[in-house]
């Protein structure tokens, strides 16, 4: 298996805040950038000059660039930050904009809106986002933001086409056995139920909290 790091930096929470801050409004715009890439019907000399700049601020970017990817990173706080996560990272415009809101209860939800950029079948949401979204919603779920878990089986009802725009991600634990979450959720869209998802999440043998518990 390949190395798998969470890696514990000497940074302040308010250091932390402050440099995700910075760069969340970047993410945005680049978002912004991708859905007018998709929709724009410029000329050629429009589009000539946006591929001279975006690569300008690329190159201007990367200069600083010392890794190839931003790792799961936590400070003695407990502030944990991943940066460039597919599913929810703050610095990454990829990653569909969810803002992950967990109820005292330990369920979830998230509301979003997913243009452009993220369509599958003609005004509607692509089934692999959709199970992205299932599967990161889920994961957080399982781990209640204080253990490590690892999606193991993922079970996907697509039971309804989920049209573009606002959408809401739903989520909770339903059991645990041992390492294993058994975690239920659903999307729905702005025409009803759109997703049903069964989840089995485990918990690795080399879970720092598992072993704190353990000992
Ligand atoms: C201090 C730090 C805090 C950090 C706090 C961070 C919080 C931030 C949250 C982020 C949330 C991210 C959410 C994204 C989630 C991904 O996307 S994870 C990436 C995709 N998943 C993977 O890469 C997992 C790949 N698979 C593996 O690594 C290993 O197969 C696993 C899942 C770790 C299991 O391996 P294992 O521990 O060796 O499992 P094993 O001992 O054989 O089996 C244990 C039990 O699980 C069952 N099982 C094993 N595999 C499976 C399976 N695939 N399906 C169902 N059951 C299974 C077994 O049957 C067994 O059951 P029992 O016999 O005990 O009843």
């Amino acid at each position: 298996m390949g190395e798998m790091v969470f890696r514990q930096v000497d940074l302040s929470t308010e250091e932390v805040d402050a440099l995700e801050a910075r760069y969340v409004p970047l993410t945005e715009a680049v978002r912004e950038l991708v859905a007018a890439t998709i929709l724009s019907n410029a000329d050629d000399d429009v589009v000539a000059e946006a591929l001279a700049a975006v690569r300008e601020v690329t190159a201007k970017l990367s200069a600083s660039v010392e890794t190839d990817h931003s790792g799961v990173n936590y400070n003695g706080a407990g502030r944990s930050w991943n940066w460039g996560n597919a599913g929810s990272g703050e610095r990454n415009a990829i990653a569909p904009p969810i803002d992950l809101k967990t109820n005292p209860d330990g369920s979830t939800y998230a509301d979003l809106v997913l243009g452009a950029a993220y369509e599958g079948p003609p005004g509607h949401v692509h089934g692999g986002v959709s199970a992205l979204l299932l599967d990161h919603l889920m994961g957080v779920t399982a781990s209640q933001m204080s253990r490590p878990t690892f999606t193991g089986t993922l079970t996907l009802r697509y039971r309804n086409p989920l049209p573009l725009g606002p959408i809401r991600v739903e989520g909770r634990v339903a059991r645990e056995e041992g390492r294993k979450v058994f975690v239920e959720a659903s999307i729905t869209g702005s025409d009803g139920i759109a997703l049903e998802a069964d989840g089995v999440f485990i918990t690795p043998t080399w879970s720092p909290s598992l072993e704190a518990t353990q000992n």
